[in-house]
């Protein structure tokens, strides 16, 4: 059996995550980690109310004490770079749902899991509707150029623009590289700074944080008279559990840095 212990155990996505590793025959819950709810009681904040195991408040001495072959984390993007360097000088495996890490510190941590040894998974999202949408959303590039995203999120999230944005936007201009085709030039002047969203790799973004949302994403191409649009809705944080577990089943045969859950399907 597979020992994973998860950081973040009290959050949204890390109480999901106890669930769905206690419920699985494969895997073993060795234990949670946080920084807001810590101590023996703490456990009914991970989602379980029979867990009848503490939240433990220092990463490096919960996995001194509990030895799991993989960490997942799902803390917060100030953290994240810190948490993935103590697991992998650890020499355990990791699956980071975690967004916030950039190009450079990817590329950095994955020497780190080389030179250790290891394993690390990141994905920015772990549903598989968000992945077919990227995948799809890289074809239509080929053909329609001009796109914008408009990524909602409930209001408590604390980024934006989302991981799974970026990640959309980076994949569709290396598509429309590829194809060597260009968008039309963007001629608005903003007489509101903010009113045009953010760019990415060139591409504009629009966060929405509202109050009623989980995670929702539309990729909106204009064409001749026409446009087409692409959405995902994930309107309940299970959807991503299945990528969870087949990540943190599958880390392990991965050596050094993967990224993105479309090279485990
Ligand atoms: N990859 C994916 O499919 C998904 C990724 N996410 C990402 O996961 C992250 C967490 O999201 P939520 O669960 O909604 O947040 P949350 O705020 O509900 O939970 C995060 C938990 O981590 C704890 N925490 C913060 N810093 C910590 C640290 N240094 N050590 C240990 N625990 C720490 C907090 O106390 C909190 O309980 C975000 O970056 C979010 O974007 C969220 C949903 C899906
Ligand atoms: O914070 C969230 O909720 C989510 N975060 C990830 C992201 O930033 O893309 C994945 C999903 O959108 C939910």
């Amino acid at each position: 059996m597979l020992k994973v212990l998860v950081n973040g155990a009290d959050g949204r996505m890390g109480s999901q995550v106890v669930k769905a590793v206690y419920d699985d025959k494969e895997l073993e819950l060795v234990g949670g980690v946080s920084i807001s709810h810590v101590g023996e009681d703490a456990g009914v904040f991970a989602g379980l109310g029979t867990l009848g195991m503490p939240i433990r408040a220092g990463l490096g001495q919960a996995l001194d004490d509990l030895k799991p072959d993989v960490v997942v984390d799902f803390t917060s993007p100030k953290a994240i770079f810190e948490n993935a360097k103590t697991v992998i000088e650890h020499g355990v495996n990791m699956v980071v749902g975690t967004t916030g890490l950039t190009a450079e510190q990817r590329t950095e941590l994955g020497k780190l899991a080389e030179a250790k040894k290891t394993s690390i998974f990141i994905a920015p999202n772990f549903g598989l509707g968000a992945v077919l949408m990227m995948k799809i959303s890289t074809e239509v590039a080929k053909y329609l150029p001009d796109v914008e995203i408009i990524e909602m999120h409930h209001n408590n999230k604390l980024d934006a623009p989302s991981g799974t944005a970026i990640m959309t936007a980076n994949q569709i201009a290396a598509a429309r590289k590829e194809a060597g085709i260009e968008p039309a030039p963007d001629k608005t002047h903003e007489s509101l700074d903010g009113a045009r969203g953010a760019k990415v790799d060139g591409i504009t973004i629009h966060s929405v944080r509202l109050p009623g949302y989980v995670a929702h994403q539309q990729v909106l191409f204009g064409g001749y008279g026409e446009y087409l649009t692409i959405r995902h809705d994930s309107i309940d944080r299970k959807s991503f559990m299945p990528g969870v577990i087949l990540a943190v089943k599958k880390v392990g045969s991965y050596p050094g840095l993967t990224f993105g859950l479309e090279n485990f399907l």
